[in-house]
């Protein structure tokens, strides 16, 4: 077990620069087709193992309950196919808005997964790792391989990446959207075509999920009327989150500055490596 303190490691947020439903699965999953890259915009959280075997999350999030935290849920799997006797002492800070399409509960599950498997020294590859992870939710493997990619299946199949590193202004709708309701929906177009992949034509797709919100969710759609007049917007995953792509950042601020008020947003540059990376090998190399 690494040294009895705590360390802190980075969750960041990610974008689905388009999104495609090629086909449903017979347990209702989605095929997808999307491309994944990471903001530079991420939840912080300090983990500290402890040698009993209790999971201690010492910052709740109002209005998830701690058995259905993907945090602790991540550490108690872990342990569990580990066999591992340690515990842990985990602390958030959460500044990724929630149900927004940028994936943060998902990120946060793969952040502890990499850094308790460090800390703990329980020695699982990232395959094993992102296997585990996939049983979580099907974004958590895209955070435990870290890399920008080209994503197929229910978002768990990975090809490498390198699309353009934006700089992206990210405003948040008033609403928040639950993934399992736009998958649930009847008259969600489910039939793109598969495509050859390559970043030069990334530009040319967008995300097949955006219209059925815009019909049923007016918050969404007004924004992005309004956001379109000032740069090429789209959703990322379900939503309700919305990015808007920029050569420059003093562009993104400025557009920012002029949003509409009440409308939560930030701005960050795409990045093609996960930060937590650097964070978790350091840690290896203590
Ligand atoms: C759509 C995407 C695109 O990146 O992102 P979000 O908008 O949620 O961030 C993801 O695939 C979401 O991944 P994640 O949020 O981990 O989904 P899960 O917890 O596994 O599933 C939530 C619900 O969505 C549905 N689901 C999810 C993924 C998928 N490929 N097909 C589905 O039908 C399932 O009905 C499930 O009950
Ligand atoms: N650690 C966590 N951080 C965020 N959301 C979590 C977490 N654990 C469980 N959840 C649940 O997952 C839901 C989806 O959150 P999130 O991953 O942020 O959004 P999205 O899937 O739209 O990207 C939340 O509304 C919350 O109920």
């Amino acid at each position: 077990m690494k040294q009895e303190k705590f360390y802190s490691f980075p969750s960041p947020a990610k974008l689905n620069l388009f999104l495609h439903i090629v086909g449903r699965l017979d347990n209702g999953y989605h095929q997808l087709e999307t491309v994944f890259q990471f903001l530079d915009y991420h939840d912080t959280i300090a983990l500290k193992a402890t040698s009993d075997s209790s999971i201690k999350l010492l910052t709740p999030i109002p209005g998830v309950e701690n058995n259905e935290n993907l945090i602790i849920k991540a550490a108690d799997l872990l342990q569990q196919a580990t066999q591992c006797q340690l515990g842990a002492e985990i602390k958030l800070e959460k500044i990724l808005p929630m149900g927004g399409g940028l994936g943060g509960g998902s990120s946060n599950a793969a952040t502890v997964l990499l850094a308790l498997n460090a800390l703990w020294e329980t020695k699982l590859t990232i395959d094993e790792l992102a296997k585990l992870g996939l049983s979580l939710g099907a974004d958590v493997p895209i955070f435990i391989h870290g890399f920008a990619a080209f994503a197929q299946g229910i978002g768990e199949k990975l090809s490498p990446a390198a699309p353009a590193t934006y700089w992206y202004l990210v405003s948040k709708p008033n609403c928040s959207i639950a993934t399992a309701r736009v998958f649930s929906a009847n008259d969600l177009k489910r039939d793109t075509p598969a495509i050859q992949y390559q970043d030069a034509d990334i530009e040319n797709y967008g995300n097949d999920c955006q219209s059925w919100v815009i019909k049923h969710y007016p918050e969404v759609a007004k924004l992005l009327a309004w956001l379109v007049e000032y740069a090429p917007s789209q959703m990322t995953g379900t939503g309700a989150c919305i990015f808007s792509r920029f050569s420059s950042k003093k562009d993104a601020c400025y557009v920012q500055s002029l949003l509409p008020t009440g409308i939560e947003s930030f701005v960050a540059k795409g990045l093609n490596q996960s930060p937590l990376h650097a964070a978790v090998a350091a840690v290896n190399e203590y």
